[in-house]
């Protein structure tokens, strides 16, 4: 008990600094979500000790000049209003809707997939950024050595993964949440393991509850594209 509450004192240190970064979950875009959107009872989650919340988003030591670039980049971008970082924890998503900052805290039983190692470098390293007035995403997104498919490549799974990612956020940041109805992907050229690419995602239209988004994967300097994949996402209805 003593031990838990030493470790929950850290933790809200901890938390304290994830506060002072420039984005914050609860800075997050999505104003006016409809108070029926509560989450369900599959999407609640515990939180032991607060030292475990860790925002996967920021810096690492595993991640290459190309990712710090990028990062550095958007960072800058996000001075200026016209970008903003999106927190990343190995939770639910739902930290992204104004209404649910709490569901950041670390879960027991589960984990978002692309978030599921505890090592750094191995699996996705990935940071994203939304643009509220233009509905986009960037994610920059280096590929770990766990997510070979062909020798020395990534696995068109896990480039499905992170297209889904970014696309899934560029849509809850844009309506709130939603659930991937349909994700089409045409690979170009094959992304090689340890390389960074650049996920450019964008809302294409809203129909209702439809929202239609495309995304490409190209290499950080434009020139080769990796993938390109179109999505539709359904809007949760009011009573989920
Ligand atoms: C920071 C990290 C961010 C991470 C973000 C990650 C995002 C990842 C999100 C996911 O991966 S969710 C998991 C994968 N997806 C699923 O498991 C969804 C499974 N399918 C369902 O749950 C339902 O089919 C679905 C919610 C998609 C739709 O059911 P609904 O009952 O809510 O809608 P409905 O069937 O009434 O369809 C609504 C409209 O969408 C259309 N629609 C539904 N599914 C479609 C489809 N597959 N293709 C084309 N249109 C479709 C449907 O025709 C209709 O069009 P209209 O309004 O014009 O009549």
């Amino acid at each position: 008990m003593f031990r838990c509450s030493v470790r929950l004192i850290k933790g809200l240190t901890q938390i304290t600094w994830l506060q002072e970064q420039p984005v914050l979950p609860n800075l997050l875009y999505r104003r006016s979500v409809p108070a029926a959107y509560l989450p369900s009872r599959a999407l609640r989650v515990t939180w032991p000790c607060a030292e475990e919340v860790k925002d996967f988003s920021l810096t690492n030591p595993s991640w290459s000049p190309n990712m710090r670039n990028l990062y550095n980049k958007y960072m800058e971008l996000s001075q200026q209003e016209s970008w903003k970082r999106l927190p990343s924890y190995n939770a639910t998503a739902t930290h992204l809707i104004e209404q649910y900052p709490d569901s950041a805290k670390p879960q027991v039983t589960t984990r978002l997939f692309t978030r599921n190692l505890d090592v750094e470098d191995l699996g996705f390293e990935y940071v994203m950024f939304y643009n509220q007035a233009e509905q986009r995403t960037v994610c920059s997104f280096q590929a770990g050595p766990y997510l070979e498919s062909p020798i020395g490549f990534a696995h068109g799974g896990a480039i499905a993964a992170i297209v889904d990612t970014t696309s899934g956020a560029c849509t809850i940041c844009t309506v709130g949440k939603v659930k991937t109805a349909n994700l089409n992907i045409n690979y170009r050229s094959p992304i090689t393991l340890g390389s960074t690419v650049e996920v450019q995602c964008r809302v294409d239209k809203i129909e209702g509850r439809k929202i239609f988004l495309s995304t490409e994967i190209r290499s950080v300097n434009s020139q080769v594209l990796h993938a390109e994949a179109t999505a539709l996402f359904i809007q949760m209805k009011m009573s989920e």
